[in-house]
């Protein structure tokens, strides 16, 4: 549909890990004749989010990667990016951003409740949480419980990691910080309604969403706060930090790394290159605390064999898990025998399955 009417612009944040890019991975899927505009920003100069998403949105994606879209000065880049997709060749109906999983939400609003390009409007935040991690993501965070009131829709992720009991007090809480009315869609694996979204009159307004005063005597109260603007931001503690390799990855090595890691290193993705014989898939991994799981999946055409990880920690000591990670590269992969990937083939959930508790 080319109208003439703004695009909304959704807003998908949630805490590490939550589960956002699962969502905007269903949302692509079962978008319908809908065209989706995405926006991933995320946190890590590798843009791994970006890649896991790029196979479903061709030229209708753009990635502000290498930081957080939250504290962009003045919004100018998003601005643009905006303007790049809202251009009518691209008939986008619905623009997503992706927001770092340290982003503070509010801000991103804030920005987009300003933007004067009469081509895009905000069209909601959707806050996503993680059913498994909620009483520890908010001991550890309190500023989840903000975020939470400040959404316009709250999905509910990962309920198949709980019980109903476990589930029933989660939404009870949720919808107790959530503001009064706000939606709470359950979701496993992210399999939300996509009219929730691409509907262009939806959820948000089920309940007044904060107005512009709101928006801006916020933004006075929040600016500047440690001089430079972030106090307060989840991520003002965390630690980011890429490697990088051509060589393949020894498994044994890789997932000795992978159990003893820190408690503090909170999430490690992206794609590894392991080249053992019989194995020589990409493997993406995703740990999220003592969650692990790995993927393995084509290589993209041409695409160059190597692995690409992200971490992100708090109080972490980057320089040894760097040094740890090139410890385990390997030169030869094509020695090693098929059985040295046992170890990383646990982690591999069988096709009826959806996630591997980490049991180490
Ligand atoms: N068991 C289970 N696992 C899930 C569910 N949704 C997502 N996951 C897994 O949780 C991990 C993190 O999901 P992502 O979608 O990458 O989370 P994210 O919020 O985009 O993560 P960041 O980009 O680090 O902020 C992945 O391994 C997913 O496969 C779910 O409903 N149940």
């Amino acid at each position: 549909m080319n109208s003439v009417q703004p695009i909304p612009v959704v807003v998908l944040s949630g805490f590490l890990g939550s589960g956002k890019t699962t969502v905007l991975n269903h949302l692509l899927a079962h978008r319908g004749g809908t065209r989706i505009g995405v926006v991933v920003n995320d946190f890590g100069s590798i843009e791994i989010d970006a890649m896991s998403v790029a196979g479903q949105v061709g030229d209708s994606m753009v990635s502000l990667g290498g930081g957080c879209l939250c504290c962009a000065v003045d919004g100018s880049e998003l601005d643009a990016y905006l303007e790049k997709l809202a251009a009518p060749v691209h008939r986008i109906d619905v623009i997503v951003i992706e927001a770092s999983g340290l982003a503070e939400p509010q801000e991103m609003v804030r920005m987009l409740v300003a933007n004067e390009n009469p081509a895009v409007r905000y069209g909601g935040l959707v806050q996503v949480v993680d059913a498994a991690e909620f009483d520890a993501t908010r001991a550890a965070h309190p500023e989840t419980d903000r975020h939470l009131a400040v959404a316009d829709l709250v999905v509910l992720n990962k309920t198949d990691r709980v019980d109903a009991a476990e589930r029933a007090r989660i939404e009870a809480e949720v919808t107790a910080l959530a503001a009064p009315g706000t939606p709470l869609v359950g979701a496993d694996h992210g399999r939300i309604d996509p009219e929730l979204l691409f509907d262009r009159r939806p959820w948000t307004e089920t309940r007044g969403q904060l107005s512009f005063e709101d928006l801006l005597t916020e933004a006075g109260e929040h600016a500047h706060e440690d001089g430079e603007g972030h106090a307060g931001h989840a991520h003002t503690a965390y630690e980011s930090l890429s490697f990088t390799t051509d060589q393949a990855l020894s498994p044994r090595r890789f997932l000795d790394f992978l159990d003893r890691r820190p408690a503090g290193l909170y999430r490690v993705k992206g794609f590894v290159w392991f080249g053992v014989p019989g194995h020589r898939e990409r493997y993406e991994v995703h740990a999220v605390g003592r969650f692990l799981r790995f993927d393995p999946g084509p290589w993209g055409q041409g695409e160059p064999r190597r692995t690409q990880l992200v971490l992100i920690g708090k109080g972490i000591d980057a320089p040894g898990l760097l040094g740890e990670l090139e410890a385990c590269r390997e030169a030869d992969p094509g020695r090693a025998l098929p059985e040295s990937m046992w170890g990383v083939l646990r982690y591999v959930p069988r096709p009826a399955e959806t996630g591997v508790e980490d049991e180490s």
